[in-house]
């Protein structure tokens, strides 16, 4: 016998019970041309017997109604026995014998859709009717005894089921791998509903976070290397949406350092109403702009430092047309994130045999909470969305100067927003809704600010700034002053703001107080 058909069992009877009937009908009449017999739940038996298949339904196996409302199906001696008796044990096969119980050698299910109905504001009632509890009982028995059984949890596998059936059955490298999946499976099942309990029914308090949060994740690409070559790294996904699923249309693999910055572009850019282009380059911005169009956005974005645009990842909230394709492919790029890409702009960009294209709808980020590992633990925090109350320019102080004109006010509310994007300490000056200097990442504000102006150079005067938070003293600002900044916005709240703003006041400088940070670490 093979290596690979070790251990292989033939399919005689199956036990079938969907709730998601997908390719349900193509599998029974399969399973049966195949001799198989199939036995299976209300529903599920009542869609195969439609369709002229042989059928027999659970309750004749169990002797027992399928009753209260569907709770109790499949949850029968009769049922579990056929699933977990170990064909390897003679005491087993015997026992089966004097029972009259026949053993399942495959297991079709798939569980109430739990999530969706939670995701779709079900009621409380409706939520909680939609935790199967026959179902993964079912799936646990036959992976634990994947000696035996094989058991299917994916109706993308069918066609591969069938084709083991009709070849002699699963081996034991098969089933393992069923065995697997549907542990993890199952897993990730509990983890959503005891997640869900946890925030409906068990709030330690009224924080909104619940005693327990559970996530599972499925592993997607395996990356060439970590952060370092010398780490190795994987793509795991929690979800179907956001960055982890945007479709690759071209280039080499993503690497780990290239989907950090992607994120980090496409976080700056998707936040904007307005076209908008973000370039970033270790996960910080070199150039955020909007404009009338992706290419003037572009054009804005990378005149702000081509220095550090060079080998950058590119994210844009509209798709690529062939102007900003023809600007774009002039510079070497790593990576272009967009809802789409013009046809011509595939066709110019697509001859840069490395620049990486990946297309994701410009919709909300669908995660509900941030997580981030620390050593022991993971810190869980609700997004820095764009909604906080300061974010609205209609909330905004008049600290001190004159009120801004329309461009002015235009330019601090992009300058506002812009800001979100940089690490902390950020301030960011903007000309013409676009960035011309972005000071990041310094551990005083004073050097932010003075990074920010040598990287304007001239274009400071008559510039906006905005400081991701407030300034704890004069002297940052002052950089600001001094070098000719025409108006700041920043959230204020410092002990010391009389002397921030008596320093703006000096200098003749409008100052808004937005009362609300965006700190990014
Ligand atoms: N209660 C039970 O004994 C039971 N046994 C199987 N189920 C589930 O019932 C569904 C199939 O039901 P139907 O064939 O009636 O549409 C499957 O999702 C299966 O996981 C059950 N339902 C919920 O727990």
């Amino acid at each position: 016998m093979s290596e690979q058909s070790a251990g292989r069992h033939p399919v005689r009877r199956a036990l079938i019970g969907v709730s998601d009937k997908a390719g349900l009908l193509e599998l029974a009449t399969g399973l049966h041309a195949a001799g198989v017999e199939i036995v299976s739940t209300g529903g599920t038996a009542k869609v195969i017997a439609n369709a002229g298949v042989p059928v027999t339904p659970v309750e004749e196996v169990t002797g027992f109604p399928e009753s209260l409302d569907g709770r109790v199906k499949t949850l029968h001696p009769r049922v579990h026995a056929g699933l977990l008796a170990d064909r390897s044990r003679d005491e087993h096969v015997e026992q089966l014998r004097k029972l009259d119980i026949a053993p399942f050698d495959l297991l079709v299910v798939n569980l109430y859709p739990f999530a969706s109905t939670v995701a779709s504001g079900a009621s409380h009632e409706d939520c909680v009717e939609n935790i199967d509890i026959g179902g993964p009982a079912m799936v646990r028995a036959a992976a634990k005894n994947h000696g035996s059984v094989a058991v299917v949890v994916d109706p993308q596998r069918y066609d591969w089921v069938l084709e083991r059936v009709r070849e002699g059955g699963f081996d034991q490298a098969d089933r393992r791998r069923l065995a697997a999946r549907a542990f993890a499976h199952t897993a990730s099942y509990d983890t959503q509903v005891a997640t869900w309990f946890a925030e409906q029914y068990a709030p330690a308090d009224d924080s909104g976070f619940g005693e327990f949060m559970g996530r599972t994740w499925e592993r997607g690409e395996i990356l060439r290397y970590g952060e370092n070559p010398h780490q190795r790294a994987a793509v795991y996904t929690h979800s179907r949406t956001g960055l982890a699923h945007a479709e690759q249309l071209h280039g080499k693999a993503m690497s780990y350092n290239n989907y950090v910055d992607t994120d980090a572009a496409r976080r700056a850019a998707y936040d904007f109403e307005q076209p908008a282009v973000a370039i970033i380059k270790h996960a910080n911005p070199c150039g955020i702009a909007v404009g009338a169009d992706v290419a003037e956005a572009h054009r804005k974005a990378h005149a702000c430092d081509p220095v550090s645009a060079f080998g950058g990842v590119i994210a844009t909230n509209r798709p690529v047309s062939v102007t900003a394709a023809e600007q774009i492919a002039d510079v070497f790029t790593e990576v272009v994130l967009a809802p789409d890409f013009d046809a011509e702009a595939l066709d110019v960009l697509t001859r840069k045999k490395n620049i990486r294209l990946l297309r994701l709808p410009a919709i909300a980020d669908a995660d509900a909470v941030e997580v981030r590992p620390i050593s022991g633990g993971v810190l869980v925090q609700t997004p820095d969305a764009i909604d906080a109350p300061g974010d609205d320019p209609a909330s905004w102080t008049l600290a001190t100067g004159a009120s801004a004109d329309e461009q002015t006010m235009a330019d601090l509310v992009f300058a506002w927003r812009a800001v979100r994007a940089v690490k902390s300490n950020a301030i960011l000056l903007a000309a013409d809704l676009a960035t011309v200097g972005v000071g990041m990442g310094q551990v005083n504000r004073v050097d932010s600010a003075r990074l920010a102006v040598q990287r304007a150079g001239d274009r400071v005067r008559g510039a906006v700034a905005s400081s991701d938070a407030f300034f704890p003293f004069p002297d940052g600002l002052q950089v600001l002053l001094d070098a000719g900044v025409r108006a700041v916005v920043q959230p204020g709240g410092s002990v010391r703001d009389a002397e921030v703003i008596a320093a703006a006041e000096a200098a003749g400088v409008t100052v808004y107080l937005t009362g609300t940070r965006h700190f990014a670490h």
